[in-house]
C-alpha cells in the first residue's frame, strides 16, 4: 500500500526531475505562457545566445498593454506600442505561437489558455504573472514566476522550486442566491488574511466548490495569490472534463480517452494529510465587497466600515487608519450606499462568459447611473457574448462594450480611474493606485458591480428591486 497523497503531491512527483534534500526540486514544465512583461527574460536569453528550448510548449499572448478602444489604430502611446511589438518580435525570433493584438483568439492569458485547452489537469503550467494560479482550477499545478525564472524556463523547460506546504480549504454547504465564487474567495481571504496561505499550495474542496462551474472555479483559484498562496487547485471532475473536451489543444480521440483515464486519478486520497486545513460554511457567505486597500479588507455588503479603534494591535490599527484615509471612508458607514464614480467589469478574475451573463442579468432593462466599462476576458468571450446579445444589454444600459485585455485591472494599457475617483470593480486587487494613481477600488462580483452601476452606489444585489 502506498501512503495516501494529495493532488499536489501527485503532480509534483510526476514532474520532479530531481529533488534535493533542502526541498528544492527541478520540475519539468508542461506549458509556459508569456505576456508583454516577458521581454526581460527574452532579452536575457538572447544575450546568452540561446533560443527557446521548447517553442511548442511556449505560448505568447498580448494582454496587459493592448488598447481596448479603436484597436484597428493600434496603441497610440509609443511605449505601450513597443511592449506589444516586442512580444511579437520575441515570439517570431523563437518560433513561439503568438496570440497578438489582431489574433481572433487574443485575450487575457489566464482566460485564453483555458479556452484553447492549453490548460490541462495534472500539468505544470507557469507564466511570469502572479495570477497564473487561475489555471489550477483544472487540477493543474500552476503558478506565477519571476523574470529570471521565466528566462530559465525559456532556456530549459524546467524550473527549480521549493516544495510548498499544503493547505486544504473546504467550503461545505451551498452558496445562497446571488452569492458567487467571487464572494466565496473574498470571504476566504478576509478569513485567513492576505498572507494567510503564504508558502502553501491551496486545494479547494467541499460541496460548494464541487458545485461551481469551471468559470467560477477559475475565479476562486485566480485570487489564491491574494491570500499569498503559491498556487490554488481544484481536483478535476466531470465539470472539468466536459468543459475541456473538444477544445483546440485538448487531446483528441484515443489520446483524450487515455488522458481522461489519467486525470480521473487526480484527486487527493481521502486519507491524505495536509499541512493545514480551513473550513468554511457556504451558507454563511454574503455578497462581499472590499472597503480598504488589501483584498483582505473584505466584508459582507451588509456590514459597516470597520472602526480601527477596535483593533488592539497598534501596527494593525495604523494600517487600518491609513487604508480608511486613502479610501476616504469613515468608520461605521454602511457599505451599502457608498457612492461610486464608475464601474469596471473585466479582468482574468471575472470577465468570462458566465461573469458577463451575471452582470447582464442585473443590467437588463435598466440604465447605469455612472460610467461603466465592460471588457471581455478574451476575444472569444466577446464574440460568444455578442451571439447571446449581451453586448446589446450592456449598450442599452449605457455601458461601453470594449475589446478584450487587462485594461483597467492594472491600468497598464492606459485605461485608468482618475485620482480620487471610486470604482466598483470585478478585478482582484484594490491596492493603492492599482487602477491608476490615487484611484480607489472596491472589489466585488460581476452581479454586485452591475448593481452598483444601476444605483451609482454599493448595493446589495439581493435587494435591487
Ligand atoms: C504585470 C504582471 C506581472 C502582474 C502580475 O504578476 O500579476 C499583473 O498581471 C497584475 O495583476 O498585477
Ligand atoms: S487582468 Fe489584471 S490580474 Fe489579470 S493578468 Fe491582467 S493585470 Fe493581472
Amino acid at each position: 500500500m502506498t501512503a495516501p497523497t494529495t493532488l499536489f503531491e501527485k503532480i509534483w512527483r510526476q514532474h520532479r526531475i530531481v529533488e534535493r534534500d533542502d526541498g528544492q526540486a527541478l520540475l519539468w514544465i508542461d506549458r509556459h505562457l508569456c505576456h508583454e512583461g516577458s521581454f526581460h527574460a527574452f532579452d536575457k536569453l538572447a544575450r546568452s545566445g540561446r533560443k527557446v528550448r521548447r517553442p511548442d510548449l511556449t505560448f505568447a499572448i498580448a494582454d496587459h498593454y493592448v488598447p481596448t478602444r479603436d484597436r484597428a489604430a493600434g496603441a497610440r502611446d509609443p511605449e505601450i506600442a513597443t511592449m506589444i511589438r516586442l512580444l511579437g518580435e520575441n515570439a517570431a525570433a523563437n518560433r513561439v505561437r503568438l496570440f497578438g493584438l489582431d489574433d481572433p483568439d487574443q485575450g487575457i492569458v489566464h482566460v485564453v489558455a483555458p479556452e484553447l485547452g492549453l490548460t490541462q489537469p495534472g500539468a505544470t503550467l507557469v507564466c511570469g504573472d502572479s495570477h497564473t494560479s487561475t489555471h489550477g482550477a483544472f487540477g493543474a499545478l500552476a503558478f506565477g514566476i519571476g523574470a529570471s525564472e521565466v528566462a530559465h524556463v525559456l532556456a530549459t523547460q524546467s524550473l527549480w522550486q521549493k516544495r510548498p506546504r499544503t493547505l486544504r480549504i473546504a467550503v461545505d454547504g451551498r452558496l445562497g442566491a446571488h452569492v458567487t465564487a467571487k464572494d466565496l474567495i473574498l470571504a476566504v481571504i478576509a478569513r485567513i488574511g492576505a498572507d494567510g496561505a503564504a508558502g502553501h499550495v491551496v486545494e479547494y474542496a467541499g460541496e460548494a466548490v464541487r458545485a461551481l462551474s469551471m468559470e467560477a472555479r477559475m475565479t476562486v483559484c485566480n485570487m489564491t495569490i491574494e491570500a499569498g498562496g503559491r498556487a490554488g487547485m481544484i481536483a478535476p471532475d466531470d465539470t472539468t472534463l466536459n468543459w475541456l473536451h473538444g477544445r483546440r489543444y485538448a487531446p483528441k480521440g484515443a489520446d483524450w480517452d487515455a488522458a481522461v483515464a489519467d486525470w480521473r486519478g487526480l484527486a487527493s486520497d481521502p486519507e491524505a494529510a495536509f499541512d493545514r486545513e480551513v473550513a468554511l460554511d457556504a451558507a454563511g457567505i454574503a455578497p462581499t465587497v472590499t472597503w480598504g486597500t488589501s483584498p483582505e479588507h473584505a466584508l459582507p455588503v451588509t456590514a459597516t466600515v470597520p472602526d480601527p479603534s477596535n483593533e488592539p494591535d497598534s501596527g494593525r490599527r495604523a494600517a487600518l487608519e491609513a487604508a480608511l484615509s486613502y479610501m476616504e471612508l469613515t468608520p461605521g458607514t454602511p457599505l451599502v450606499g457608498i457612492a461610486v464614480d464608475q464601474v469596471f467589469i473585466g479582468s482574468c478574475t471575472n470577465a468570462r462568459l458566465d461573469d458577463l451573463r451575471a452582470a447582464a442579468a442585473v443590467l437588463k432593462d435598466r440604465r447605469a447611473a455612472v460610467p461603466v466599462m465592460v471588457v471581455p476576458g478574451s476575444s472569444a468571450v466577446k464574440r460568444a457574448a455578442e451571439v447571446e446579445g449581451l453586448d446589446r444589454v450592456f449598450r442599452d444600459a449605457g455601458a461601453e462594450w470594449l475589446e478584450s485585455g487587462c485594461s483597467m485591472c492594472a491600468a497598464t494599457n492606459g485605461d485608468m480611474v482618475a485620482p480620487g475617483k471610486r470604482c466598483a470593480s470585478t478585478t482582484n486587487r484594490n491596492f493603492r493606485g492599482r487602477q491608476g494613481p490615487g484611484s480607489r477600488t472596491h472589489l466585488m462580483s460581476p452581479a454586485m458591480a452591475a448593481a452598483a452601476a444601476v444605483t451609482g452606489r454599493i448595493t446589495d444585489v439581493r435587494e435591487l428591486a
